[in-house]
């Protein structure tokens, strides 16, 4: 029997998980907090402000009522911003704990939450009563939303505690052009997917600046470092850098210009402010906040992270971005591996 699945979020990657979710098989329903967008999901069938030049099938229902989307359903995937789920969540587990209602909760947003520092799935946890959840997972990996629906290869990682539904939700996801892996790492996957998003910003504003190929290696390379050092620090599976949310996610949104980060990036490399940027992407810039969640969670673990704290610098302290590379590239020398 078809798996029912709520897929809360319609941007960019909401819809187009819900739309694939949908040519699986899976009976979906997405959910925005926008009746308009619902209105032209659901009568139009695009999400013109999201994803351009596209077409959904009929069957991907829309609705703007919480309640109705997650009546029933086996899964809830969570695909709004990073610094919205937590309210997002608690909406839903109040409805959850009225219908006395066991789900099984995935997410697939790419951040740290600010002020609490703490992973999705923990922030979720937190939020949803044990009691009604089966299990939480999270999917990630390197994949514009722009390419999945154009069908372009790829593949992910689905990271879970509970290994069983980790399986299930790889099986609910893959076709043949949208290969899932599983793992146990979740907070490697976490923290890669989050924090690639700061290298993405920094790699963006480079190609911005004039900076070259070698200057992209370079950053990339020395970015996963930081990152995989605070990833262990909390515990997460080094070799888990190196997989799809580590590195692969890296090289796609470090070099993809369909990423809102790298385009976010090369606006402000070009010299535009950070406030102009914001206003007009018109979608979650989610590099901006995490990287001062980073920052602050560097500080707090003494966990070295030149590169985030250069980012950081230039995103809230208005510091000028050549001096702050200058600053970098005259750091003391020192071994690679630390
Ligand atoms: N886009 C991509 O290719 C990928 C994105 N991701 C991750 O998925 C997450 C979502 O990104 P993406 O879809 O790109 O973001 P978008 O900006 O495209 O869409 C975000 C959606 O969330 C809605 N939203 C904003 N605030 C709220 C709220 N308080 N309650 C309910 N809904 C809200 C927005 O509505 P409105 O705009 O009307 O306010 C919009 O529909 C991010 O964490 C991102 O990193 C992961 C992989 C790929
Ligand atoms: O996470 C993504 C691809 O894996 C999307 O990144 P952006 O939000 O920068 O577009």
């Amino acid at each position: 029997m078809a798996k029912k699945v709520a897929v809360l979020g319609a941007g960019s990657w909401g819809s187009v998980l819900a739309s694939l979710l949908d040519e699986n098989g899976s009976d979906v329903k997405l959910w925005s907090y926008n009746p308009q967008q619902v209105k032209e999901l659901n009568e139009e069938h695009t999400n013109t402000k999201y994803i351009k030049n596209f077409t959904f099938a009929d069957s991907l229902v829309a609705t703007n009522d919480l309640k109705d989307a997650i009546d029933g359903v086996d899964y809830i995937l969570f695909v709004v911003p990073t610094q919205v789920t937590r309210s997002v969540a608690k909406q839903v587990a109040e409805i959850l704990a009225d219908r006395n209602q066991k789900v099984n909760i995935i997410h697939a947003s790419k951040g740290i939450e600010e002020k609490t520092y703490l992973r999705l799935s923990q922030v979720l946890a937190q939020e949803i009563d044990p009691q009604n959840r089966k299990s939480i997972s999270v999917l990630s990996g390197p994949s514009q939303a722009e390419d999945v629906v154009t069908h372009d290869i790829t593949l992910v990682t689905v990271a879970s505690d509970n290994a069983q539904a980790a399986e299930e939700i790889q099986g609910l996801f893959m076709n043949n052009y949208f290969r899932v892996y599983t793992s146990d790492d979740v907070i490697g996957v976490e923290i890669g997917a989050a924090l690639k998003n700061i290298i993405a910003l920094g790699a963006g504003a480079l190609y911005g600046l004039g900076y070259k190929d070698n200057a992209k290696a370079a950053l990339m390379t020395r970015g996963l470092a930081e990152i995989s050092r605070l990833g262990t620090s909390f515990g997460a599976n080094p070799l888990t850098f190196i997989g799809l949310s580590g590195v692969g996610d890296i090289i796609v949104t470090a070099t993809s210009t369909n990423s809102r980060n790298w385009r976010a990036g090369n606006e402000l490399g070009k010299g535009h402010s950070l406030d102009e940027v914001v206003n007009n992407m018109g979608m979650v810039i989610e590099g901006i906040a995490t990287t001062r969640a980073a920052y602050e969670l560097s500080k707090k673990r003494g966990v070295d992270m030149p590169i985030t704290s250069a980012i950081y610098h230039v995103l809230y302290d208005n510091a000028d971005i050549k001096e702050t590379i200058n600053q970098l590239m005259t750091r003391e020398g020192r071994s690679e591996i630390e």
